[in-house]
């Protein structure tokens, strides 16, 4: 089981200070979608230049013309990207495709998808390397979360990997665990604390007790 940190609500400077104070605690660092949106492809890259022992995963949430959108991310220095389940079977295809060929890695962000037992099933086929539950900001404003879609994907899915992301927080965290998913996603659960590095480092305590 691995930890990734996810980045949503930084700049670049802000970022690499994070990064720096909980690096010896995580496995993956998260360039989150605002984050692109707000820097671009600039913020993968800087902070795989500064941190190159890290994994870096670009969440661009691709929904189409995958091919280009992956391997642009590829070379900014991503090593993972993500593309939603809720896009077409050809672009998520294109997105395997186009990783294989960069020798990076697809996540699969299931948010907003009805189906998710079938849809896991469906794009586990498809020869991804993560299958990601996910509860965004806006449903965990009314109070939901993964844990029973983590329990779903954990029994359906056969090849990739599974992942769960989603206002995962310290006092949540083990009953994620119980589950092993292959990744825990956390990003104001650590980003969000006073002392962020003991956050993470309680975090990833757990993690190893639980791996
Ligand atoms: O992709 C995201 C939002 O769309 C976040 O990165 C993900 O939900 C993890 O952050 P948090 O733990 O704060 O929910």
């Amino acid at each position: 089981m691995e930890l990734q940190l996810a980045l949503d609500l930084v700049n670049i400077p802000q970022a690499k200070q994070l990064v720096k104070e909980v690096e010896p605690y995580v496995d993956i660092v998260e360039i989150g979608t605002p984050v692109v949106i707000n820097e671009g492809l600039r913020a993968v890259k800087e902070i795989k230049e500064a941190f190159p022992n890290l994994r870096v995963l670009a969440d661009l949430k691709i929904m189409d013309a995958a091919g280009y959108e992956v391997m642009k991310a590829s070379e900014a220095g991503a090593d993972i990207i993500t593309v939603l389940g809720a896009s077409e079977d050809m672009t998520i295809k294109g997105a395997v495709e186009e990783a294989r060929k960069q020798g990076k890695q697809i996540l699969v962000d299931m948010i907003s998808v009805k189906n998710l037992e079938q849809r896991a099933q469906e794009i586990d086929a498809l020869g991804v390397d993560y299958i990601c539950v996910h509860t965004g900001y806006d449903l965990q404003a009314v109070g939901k979360n993964s844990f029973e879609d983590l329990l779903t994907i954990k029994r359906v899915v056969k090849q990739a990997k599974t992942a769960i992301a989603g206002g995962i927080k310290l006092s949540t965290l083990p009953e994620v665990i119980k589950a092993s998913p292959d990744l825990v996603i956390v990003g104001g659960g650590i980003t969000g604390q006073e002392d962020k590095q003991a956050a993470a480092a309680e975090m990833q305590k757990l993690i190893k007790q639980g791996s």
